[in-house]
């Protein structure tokens, strides 16, 4: 597979299809296949981690009749979500090797209705908003923690003096003011990283001491690599309409009569909010915890979800898992070519089964670089063991290296974050190593070296003297995709790509094509589903259309925020 310009490609398919004797009654701008099945009899899903699993359990309900097959190359499902209890002498501790929360608002809607429907809401734990583990978020600063104002915190100027005496916001204040006069991009450039972008519209330091915090928190990744016309979308969009960020803002407003707040949007987006506004019925409780929380998961972790969907899969009796299977390869077979050939399993002993649709959510190279990111876990008895309460913090690539020659990303406090997983008392820690600072590297440190990099940072910058009485290390290799520059424009090539080599047979879903949350993830799984609902699976169509939807030509279109991402509250 090669990331090519397709539109040609995609014509030609079309054209081909088109003058089939077997097509030839279809109607042709309809796009569909002349298949006498009403749904897909047999589905595989390439992949067993949190993408493939809501796949798989979203198609499920959209053809309650057609057998699944589960590929994945590993012993077990879930991916990179992985939750272990811990035995000490005073009670266990929750370990997560990967995401260990789950973020309410627009976008865990279809994870809340997923958790609804599977029976889990009792078991969700939920951390307040105005809590102290959601409110006391640190940035390590230049060698010590700053607490960052919190949304729900009353002005407080001896706090704003202190970040500011630090150099933290060093650029800020100045840069917000002349953000509007400063000049418009020129028309040629099409996207730039996210340190370059905020540099130009604000100030290199915003983006080195602020900016990169936070990206280091999501993707692990590199702000000078990382694509702001993708992940800063909405303040490229409002600097491409009105030359400057400020001006974009007030010009939405301006432009319409409406009274209500105005936003810009995706118009695939749209469509997605209004779906979602249509099909999400959250029971009244469940909906008044999630509006009240900062952040949630479960008793037994993240994992519950997986095992959740795992199970919900095996007792319908319709879903076949194939653990330890390597997806070899996948392509359109048969007559016509309306099936897809998936073949697994060792290279000198493959086998190849026929299906009627694949939904892939195997990773591309080709599209993203991927980041590797190691996660020391670590439990102290003492409760007490660090002065500072909250989330944790993240350390931004501002500070200098030898206040992190470990190249640590962050550290999450998690007996503080997560109340309800532990029954031992006591202080849980995670080391953040690696992400963008290991690019390149073929080998990673190993779990005692890795013990040993958390530890000396822990003692530099927390002053911890003890040492923990349990801990775990996971090396998650190139767990987190990265949208790096031109990441747009690929993404387009490569749903032309899918879609023009797969003729609608193949769906592609997951974290390199539809975000690096888990929510993300789900979201992306139910609408690929929702997609296929009907006679939709027929079409020729890629789980991609977001990327290529014709109606977007570069610029986001205005919409009542209404109309955007639905609150959770009903
Ligand atoms: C394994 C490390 C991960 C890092 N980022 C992610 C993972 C799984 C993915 C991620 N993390 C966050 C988001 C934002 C949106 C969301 O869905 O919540 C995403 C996509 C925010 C976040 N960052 C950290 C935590 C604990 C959270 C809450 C969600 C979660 O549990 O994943 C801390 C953190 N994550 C990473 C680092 C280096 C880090 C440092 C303290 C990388």
């Amino acid at each position: 597979m090669r990331l090519r310009k397709h539109v040609p490609l995609i014509e030609s398919t079309l054209k081909r299809v088109a003058l089939r004797p077997a097509a030839s009654s279809l109607c042709t701008r309809c796009r569909r296949y002349a298949s006498s099945q009403a749904y897909p009899e047999k589905v595989a899903v390439l992949g067993g981690g949190i993408s493939g699993l809501a796949s798989a359990y979203f198609v499920s309900k959209e053809f309650p009749r057609s057998k699944i097959t589960i590929y994945e190359a590993n012993k077990d499902s879930g991916g990179w979500i992985q939750s272990r209890r811990v035995q000490t002498p005073t009670g266990d501790v929750l370990f997560e090797y990967g995401a260990r929360t789950l973020r309410p608002g627009s976008n865990a809607l279809i994870t809340a209705q997923l958790i609804q429907d599977l029976g889990l809401t009792d078991n969700v734990i939920f951390a307040k908003t105005g809590s102290t583990g959601a409110k006391n978020r640190y940035v390590y600063y230049p060698d010590r923690l700053q607490r960052l104002p919190s949304p729900g915190d009353a002005p407080d100027f001896w706090h704003i003096a202190g970040l500011w005496q630090s150099g933290l916001l060093a650029g800020a204040p100045s840069a917000l003011l002349l953000e509007p006069f400063r000049p418009q991009r020129p028309e040629s450039l099409k996207d730039e990283s996210i340190g370059a972008f905020i540099e130009r519209r604000l100030d290199k330091r915003v983006g080195n001491n602020l900016a990169s915090a936070v990206m280091h928190g999501i993707y692990a990744g590199d702000i000078w690599k990382l694509s702001a016309r993708t992940l800063l979308s909405q303040a490229w969009m409002l600097e491409g309409l009105a030359g400057s960020i400020f001006k974009g803002m007030i010009k939405i407003q301006q432009e319409t009569p409406l009274t209500d707040k105005v936003m810009l949007f995706h118009p695939h987006d749209l469509d997605v909010f209004k779906a979602m506004r249509e099909e999400v019925k959250l029971d009244e409780t469940f909906q008044r915890h999630l509006d009240g929380c900062a952040m949630f998961t479960f008793e037994d972790g993240m994992a519950e979800l997986v095992t959740a969907l795992k199970k919900n899969l095996e007792n319908s009796g319709r879903v076949d898992f194939k653990f330890g299977s390597w997806v070899q390869d996948y392509k359109l077979a048969g007559e016509n070519r309306q099936h897809v050939d998936v073949t697994t399993g060792p290279k000198d002993s493959p086998s190849t089964e026929r299906y009627d649709l694949a939904v892939s959510t195997l990773r591309d190279k080709r599209l993203t670089p991927f980041v590797t990111v190691q996660t020391v876990n670590l439990y102290f008895p003492n409760p007490n063991l660090i002065p500072q309460k909250g989330f944790g913090y993240l350390i931004p690539q501002s500070v200098a290296f030898e206040e992190n020659p470990e190249r640590a990303l962050g550290v999450i406090f998690d007996s503080d974050a997560i109340q309800g997983q532990d029954t031992a008392e006591g202080t849980k820690l995670t080391v953040m190593l690696g992400g963008h600072y290991w690019d390149g590297w073929e080998h990673f440190p190993s779990d005692d070296e890795a013990y040993g990099l958390a530890m000396s940072l822990l003692r530099r910058h927390l002053k911890i003297k003890e040492e923990p009485t349990h801990y775990n290390v996971n090396l998650s290799k190139d767990c987190i995709p990265q949208y790096t520059v031109g990441y747009e424009d690929r993404l387009k090539s490569y749903a032309e790509h899918v879609t023009s080599q797969y003729l609608g047979r193949v769906r592609v879903v997951g974290s390199q094509t539809h975000g690096v949350g888990v929510n993300d993830c789900i979201r992306g799984a139910w609408a690929m589903a929702r997609q296929l609902r009907g006679a939709g699976w027929k079409k020729i169509e890629s789980g991609l259309e977001r990327a290529m939807d014709a109606r977007y030509d570069g610029a986001w279109v205005s919409a009542p925020a209404n109309q955007g991402p639905p609150k959770v509250k009903s």
